[in-house]
């Protein structure tokens, strides 16, 4: 399909929970519950009928037993018609990315109006699981034809079989390399010379941007109250410390390679319960309904690499919808760049400037020069909000449409890196 057929796509609205840091146990909402909290008061508050809504696509990572599909699941809850057609995407970090960028395509391509397309995750409810020798153990029993078999696999019980395996550990870590998220951190420290005190001033200025946007109203339309069943009421993101100064910062351990790495408590993201959706729009629906759109997506690019430096993949996603546009660095006036690592983010900031990396891997004729910090997550980010993984993708491109408007701001690049070695970033220019 050329260009000329293709249509704008619209982001018209959108709506995300509080991000609730995952505390010791089950936090109060599972991933539907997250996606409905949110999903109610952002429907409500839209001047179209929504059953004029033809699609719905949540990404999350962490699915329920209780909750399989969880676009379905909750779609019917908001009150969708039956009809309504909804599907999960997964694609780890990536998966409320994922669910945004299919229903670009779709809806550029003439198939769909108008879509629903969200990120729903707690993390708190990360499934424990029984390791391998309780699987089959348990196997044994089952089969076990009589009493005297089940006294035979009975002796092979073993106390070890009852400590269950934490699942988040697993999903957090890479198959391939097994490389957890945090040492692939630790690994781009290294190879760009991020020091310590590097990784926690960006960590603090995080949460001190993030304390800044929530003292000054800035997201007051985006970020909807949660009720809880037992009537507690969650109405701000909670992980965020906005005392945070670089002496505090300095105390907690490296975490993923002790003694000696740049990785803590302190400038990683954190391990948090959320959701969040977008309403996109063909041109067409916002005419006819007569939509104020946010903003409109420009573009979209996905891309691989080594899974033992997949927190490099935003520069490999992002520069060539940068290129393929006719732009340079300064024509992009806000990034959203997710915080998964402090030392993530500087690595992707040192590649960017790196004229050898740049002409080797993204084939320019030099650096691409370093992003402004005062243009760069302006408004605080994983490391002070919380990375509820199939969300978080959702919530940059959610939160880049509110900041470019707020900020009077032409063109954004809202980018994340993705476990197993992906990326994904998708522009947005003022509608
Ligand atoms: C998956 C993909 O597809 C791609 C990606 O995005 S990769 C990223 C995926 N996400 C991750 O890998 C998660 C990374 N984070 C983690 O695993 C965990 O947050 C962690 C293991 C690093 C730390 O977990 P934790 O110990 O529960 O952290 P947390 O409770 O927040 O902090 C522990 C202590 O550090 C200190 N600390 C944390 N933040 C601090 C700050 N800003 N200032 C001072 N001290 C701080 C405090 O002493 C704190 O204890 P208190 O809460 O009692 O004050």
């Amino acid at each position: 399909m050329n260009d000329a057929n293709r249509n704008r796509v619209f982001l018209v609205d959108g709506a995300r929970t509080p991000f609730l840091k995952a505390r010791s146990g089950p936090g109060p909402f599972t991933p539907v519950d997250l996606a409905v909290q949110c999903g109610r008061p952002l429907l409500a508050r839209q001047s179209f009928d929504r059953s004029l809504l033809d699609l719905v696509i949540l990404g999350c990572v962490n699915v329920i037993a209780d909750e399989m599909n969880p676009a379905r699941v909750a779609a019917l809850r908001l009150g969708l018609p039956e009809r309504m057609v909804a599907f999960t995407v997964q694609i780890n970090c990536g998966s409320g990315m994922q669910s945004l960028d299919t229903a670009y395509r779709y809806i550029r391509d003439g198939s769909h109006q108008m879509v629903l397309a969200g990120g729903a995750e707690a993390l708190s409810h990360a499934p424990l699981t029984l390791r391998q020798s309780a699987v089959e153990w348990f196997g044994q029993m089952n089969a076990a034809k009589g009493p005297l078999e089940q006294a035979r696999a009975m002796k092979g019980l073993r106390p070890e079989f009852f400590k269950p395996v934490v699942g988040l550990e697993r999903g957090l870590t890479d198959p391939i390399t097994a490389l957890s998220m945090g040492q692939t951190a630790e690994v781009l420290a290294h190879r760009f010379d991020i020091d310590r005190k590097a990784a926690d001033m960006y960590a603090m200025q995080s949460h001190h941007r993030l304390a800044a946007a929530q003292d000054e109203g800035r997201l007051k339309g985006e970020v909807m109250p949660a009720f809880a069943r037992d009537g507690s009421v969650y109405d701000h993101d909670d992980g965020v410390r906005p005392d945070s100064d670089m002496e505090g910062l300095a105390k907690p351990k490296p975490v993923f390679e002790p003694p000696y790495g740049k990785v803590t408590a302190g400038n990683s993201s954190q391990i948090t319960d959320g959701a969040s959706w977008c309403i996109l729009a063909s041109e067409r629906a916002v005419e006819e309904h007569g939509l104020a759109p946010l903003a409109e997506i420009t573009d979209s690019e996905w891309a691989g690499l080594d899974p033992s430096i997949m927190g490099l993949a935003p520069v490999l996603a992002a520069t060539p919808i940068v290129q393929r546009q006719g732009l340079s660095r300064e024509d992009i006036d806000l990034w959203e760049l997710n915080e998964a690592f402090a030392a993530q983010v500087l690595s992707c900031l040192a590649a960017w400037d790196d004229a050898e990396f740049c002409r080797e891997i993204l084939g320019l004729d030099g650096a691409f020069g370093r992003i402004d910090r005062d243009r760069l997550n302006v408004d605080g980010g994983a490391i002070s909000l919380g990375h509820p993984v199939g969300t978080s993708g959702n919530r940059i491109v959610l939160h880049l449409a509110n900041a470019m408007k707020e900020r009077g701001a032409k063109r954004g690049i809202a980018t994340e890196c993705i476990g197993g070695g992906l990326g994904g970033a998708m522009m947005l220019e003022a509608a």
